[in-house]
Formats: structure tokens, C-alpha cells, sequence
């Protein structure tokens, strides 16, 4: 997993590294500006292109003059810097680097109003105007800036992060952002990167090494972690010999009614791929048709034996609820009697409906419990939301409150441990975006819950996993439906497995 620090501890990991390996600041942003143009390279190819380097005073123009000097260098024939003079402050290695422009001769068009931009009309824009710097919403001349630059409908790559857009914190729907196609970001994504909001500023964004001491990154106190496919390596487990159904665990599924029965179908379809000993879903009885000719592996429970004995539920090592469950009466009860039995659940859809309707249920929930709700359910859940960085605060408060586990979903889901400790899941993409795609998530962590895994672990890797698969898919394919997502799952946990 990877430290997500905020930008003032990004500073103190510049000022460290400067001082451990005894480098100047400038050398720093020397290396940084190289890194950024080796990523360059790769994404604009011909070196004939129109590059136009639009450069702040600070030091991501700083990064942006070094950056022109690095390519003219490269071959590229066509680089022009514009200094844009909005402000009068300006930092050391600004100057350093500009004067080792002017040395080169190089071209130089300052840039006090948007009138002397007009002969860039075409190729490649990088964007340093502003990069981590940035301490308030962009107004006047350089908000202007941010919308006649994204009027030329120009490419543009930025320096670090875009001008305008905050690297963490409320990203307000009134902020100005020069919208860029690719960020080149130094040593860690932006924590509000991960936020649907970022769509307005960013399309992609690239990660490169500029050799910031990762030991005293690590060390930062921090809440916000990024997965990486080493830490499912590490967690799951190889199937060891003479080991057999009963090593991997029975997992019940509550699910389904007539309408959405192939949700629960979907959820079962997960749990079975995701490799669990036993399967057993409990849906309505006018599904067991349905089930036993897609999933005949799949077991079945009449509803009513769920509520009949508590040592019927015994045998189950995990419990999961919710997939087009429904929400009616009998539901409730079903939900409450569960709920009395006082063991961890994994809760899902409709079950959490029912516990953003009626409080009192939500305080039954037994720790070690998991909520898997998207957006909309979290905010029946908890309250509405204005923003994304208050969703996930919100959520971080709830997880410690409840000692619950809550995975919010997302195109990066958010998993939150009974700390508050918030791991982002990289994997998954936009052809994940059809229906039941969360009901194989579901019963996929039930899957990893019932072969033993914690149910923090069982969460994480459940995300990172379900996104792989619909990586994998998503290579040949603009739309992946849930039910392949599933059947891909025992093949991506045999590429993860030691
Ligand atoms: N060793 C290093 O340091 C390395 C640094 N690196 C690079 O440095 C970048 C950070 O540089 P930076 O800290 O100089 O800030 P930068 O973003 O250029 O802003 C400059 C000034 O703009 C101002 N300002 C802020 N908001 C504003 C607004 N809305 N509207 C108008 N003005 C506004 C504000 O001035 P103030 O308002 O305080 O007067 C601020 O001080 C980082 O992204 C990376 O590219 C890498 O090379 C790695 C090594
Ligand atoms: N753009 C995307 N990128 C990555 N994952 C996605 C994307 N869109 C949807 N998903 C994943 O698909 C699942 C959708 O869950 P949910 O909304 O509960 O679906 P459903 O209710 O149809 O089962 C989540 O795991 C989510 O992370």
C-alpha cells in the first residue's frame, strides 16, 4: 500500500530529501522536470508537435522552464514558453531556471493579458501555471486564463496537478480549473484525484518517481492509503493439498425476490467464483428453478427455516443480505431477527435501505460488520452530501462509530476500516458501469469472508479483485456485464496467488 499524503507533508518530503541526499531545490525540480518529460515522450510522440509551456512564477513554472529546456534537448523542434505575469512574486528557482533560458536564447513571450496568447492556436499545451501551491480558487485574470485556455479545446498536459484544482479538500463546483487531458503528477496521485468531482479538471493521470525518500513518506501520519497489487498477493492464501470444501467455508446469501432474483443469483454467482467451500442462497422459492439450472453448485434455504432456530445459521461462517432483497414487512423482520443474532454481516442494497430507514437498526449492527453501499445509499444512509471529500469524512466517522466495515463504491471505491483508515482500490473501470455489478462484489466479499479472511481483508481484496476482472474484460470490450465479471474471478485469483 502507498502513503497519500497531503501537500504540506509533500513539501516536508521535498525539504527532507534535499537535506538527506544533500541536492539543492533545484536540482530537485531538475529531476522532477525530467521525469515529467521522460512520461512526455510516451504520450506525444512526434517531435515536430507545437509544444506550448504556459509558466507561473512559481515553481511549477519553475518545473515548466526546466521542462522546455529538457525537450528542446530531446529534438523537439517547436517549443514556446509563455510567462505568464499575473503576479508579482516570484520564487528563486524561477529565476534560476529563467535565466537559463535566456542563456539558450530561447524564445519567451510574457503574457500579461489572454491578448498576447493569441498565436497559440495549435498543438500540445502544458499546463505550469499553478501546481500545489495553490491556497485559494483561481479569480480574475488567471480564472480568465483557465477558460480561454480551455476554449482552444487544445490538449493539455499539467505539471503535477492542474492549475486551479485543489489537491485535497472540498473541490467546490464554482472552482476554475484549466482542464487537462493527462497529469503528470510527482511521486503520489492528489487524495482528490479519486473524487468523481476530479472529472471536471482531469481526464487520466500518470505517477512519476522524482525521488522523494519513500521512508519518511511512509512515516507521515496519514488516513489514506492506495492499494497495490502486491498487498493482495501477500493476503491471499494458495490452496494447500488434502484441503476440500469444508476448508474454504459455507457462506449464506439472503437475496432476491421476484423481480430482481438475478440479483441474488449474481451475488451467489460471486461467491461460488470467488472460490468459497459452500455456497447456500436463500431466495424466494419461485427462483429455485432459476438457481439450480444457472448455479447447480448453489444451495438453497427456504426463507423460512432463516427464522425457524438460530442453530439453523450455525453452519454459515459469513451471512450476506441485501441483493433485490426487497424491503417489504416480512423483510424487516427477517432483518431484525438477524440482526439480534448478534454476529458480523455483510449488508448490501436493499438491508441497507432498510437501516437508512429505521436508526434504531443501524445501532444493532455487530462489529465487524460490512456495509457496501454506492453514493446513493450512503447518503440514505448517513445524510446528504454536498460533496465527495464530506461523503468520505462522514464515512471515516461512521466506521469508527459502528467498528463497521464500509466500502463506498465508486469508479475508486473507498474501503474504511474500524479506524477510519481509508484504503482507495485502483482497479475497475468505466465498462463496470451495468447492473449487478455490485451484487457479485457482495457475494465475492461473503466468498473471502467465508475462507477465512478478515472482514478488512476480505473488503480490499474483494474490490481489488472484482476491478481487475473488469480490467481484463474491459480490454477487448466498451461494456462488461456483472455475470462475466464473476466467471473471470477464480482466473484473476490465480494470478494473485503466491
Ligand atoms: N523542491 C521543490 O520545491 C519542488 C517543487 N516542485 C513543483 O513545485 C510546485 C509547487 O510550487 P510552489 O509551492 O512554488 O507553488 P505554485 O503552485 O507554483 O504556486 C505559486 C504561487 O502562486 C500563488 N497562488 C496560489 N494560489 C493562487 C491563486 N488561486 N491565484 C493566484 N495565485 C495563486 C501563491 O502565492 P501567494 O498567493 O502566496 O502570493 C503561490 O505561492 C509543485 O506543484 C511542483 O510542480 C517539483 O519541482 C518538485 C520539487
Ligand atoms: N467506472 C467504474 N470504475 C470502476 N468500477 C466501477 C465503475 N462503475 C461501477 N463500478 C463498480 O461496479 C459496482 C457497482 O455497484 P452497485 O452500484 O451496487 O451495482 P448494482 O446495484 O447494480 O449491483 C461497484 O463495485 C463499483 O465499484
Amino acid at each position: 500500500m502507498q502513503k497519500l499524503i497531503n501537500q504540506q507533508q509533500m513539501r516536508s518530503a521535498d525539504v527532507f530529501t534535499i537535506k538527506n541526499l544533500d541536492i539543492s531545490s533545484i536540482e530537485l525540480m531538475e529531476t522532477a522536470s525530467m521525469a515529467f518529460v521522460n512520461e512526455f515522450v510516451q504520450e506525444i510522440k512526434a517531435i515536430e508537435t507545437p509544444v506550448n509551456i504556459l509558466c507561473g512564477k512559481g515553481n511549477n513554472g519553475a518545473d515548466g522552464l526546466a521542462i522546455a529546456r529538457i525537450l528542446q534537448d530531446k529534438g523537439y523542434s517547436s517549443v514556446a514558453v509563455y510567462l505568464i505575469d499575473f503576479s508579482e512574486k516570484e520564487t528563486a528557482e524561477y529565476q534560476t531556471n529563467l535565466n537559463r533560458l535566456k542563456d539558450l536564447w530561447f524564445p519567451l513571450t510574457t503574457v500579461k493579458t489572454l491578448e498576447d496568447l493569441k498565436n497559440m492556436k495549435d498543438g500540445v499545451i502544458i499546463d505550469a501555471v499553478l501546481g500545489s501551491g495553490l491556497n485559494k480558487p483561481l479569480s480574475g485574470a488567471y480564472a480568465e486564463l483557465a477558460t480561454f485556455i480551455n476554449s482552444l479545446n487544445l490538449q493539455v498536459i499539467a505539471v503535477d496537478i492542474p492549475t486551479g484544482f485543489p489537491a485535497e479538500g472540498v473541490i467546490a463546483k464554482t472552482d476554475h480549473f484549466i482542464k487537462a487531458d493527462l497529469v503528470i503528477c510527482f511521486q503520489r496521485p492528489k487524495i482528490n484525484f479519486f473524487f468523481p468531482e476530479s472529472a471536471a479538471a482531469l481526464n487520466r493521470f500518470r505517477v512519476v518517481s522524482i525521488g522523494l525518500d519513500e521512508e519518511f513518506i511512509e512515516k507521515q501520519a496519514s488516513p489514506y492509503q492506495l492499494l497495490e497489487q502486491h498487498d493482495i498477493k501477500d493476503l491471499i492464501q494458495p490452496r494447500k493439498p488434502f484441503t476440500h470444501k469444508g476448508t474454504y467455508g459455507h457462506a449464506l446469501i439472503i437475496a432476491g425476490q421476484k423481480e430482481t432474483m438475478g440479483a441474488a443469483i449474481l451475488a451467489a454467482k460471486g461467491c461460488l467464483y470467488g472460490g468459497a467451500g459452500l455456497t447456500t442462497l436463500s431466495i424466494p422459492e419461485s427462483g429455485l428453478t432459476a438457481l439450480n439450472t444457472t448455479l447447480p453448485e448453489v444451495m438453497y434455504l427456504d426463507r423460512k427455516e432463516l427464522t425457524s432456530t438460530a442453530s439453523v445459521l450455525d453452519k454459515f461462517k459469513i451471512i450476506a443480505i441485501g441483493p433485490g432483497l426487497g424491503t417489504d414487512a416480512a423483510i424487516i423482520e427477517l432483518l431484525k431477527s438477524l440482526l439480534m443474532l448478534k454476529r458480523p454481516l455483510i449488508i448490501d442494497a436493499d438491508a441497507l435501505h432498510l437501516l437508512g430507514n429505521d436508526e434504531s437498526l443501524m445501532k444493532q449492527l455487530t462489529e465487524g460488520s460490512v456495509l457496501t453501499p454506492h453514493m446513493k445509499e450512503f447518503d440514505h444512509l448517513f445524510g446528504a452530501h454536498e460533496s465527495w471529500w464530506a461523503r468520505l469524512e462522514t464515512a471515516r466517522e461512521k466506521a469508527v462509530e459502528l467498528k463497521c466495515v464500509i466500502v463506498l463504491k465508486n469508479q475508486y471505491t473507498f474501503i474504511i476500516d474500524q479506524q477510519g483508515k481509508v484504503r482507495i482500490n485502483p482497479t475497475g473501470n468505466p465498462a463496470m458501469g451495468q447492473g449487478g455489478m455490485g451484487d457479485v462484489l457482495t457475494g465475492l466479499i461473503a466468498s473471502l469472508a467465508a475462507q477465512g479472511y478478515k472482514a478488512i481483508e476480505a473488503a480490499y481484496a474483494a474490490c481489488f479483485i472484482h476491478g481487475t476482472s473488469g480490467d481484463l474484460l474491459a480490454v477487448t470490450r466498451v461494456s462488461v456485464k456483472a455475470s462475466a465479471v464473476a466467471e473471470h474471478l477464480p482466473e484473476v485469483v490465480k494470478g494473485l496467488t503466491r
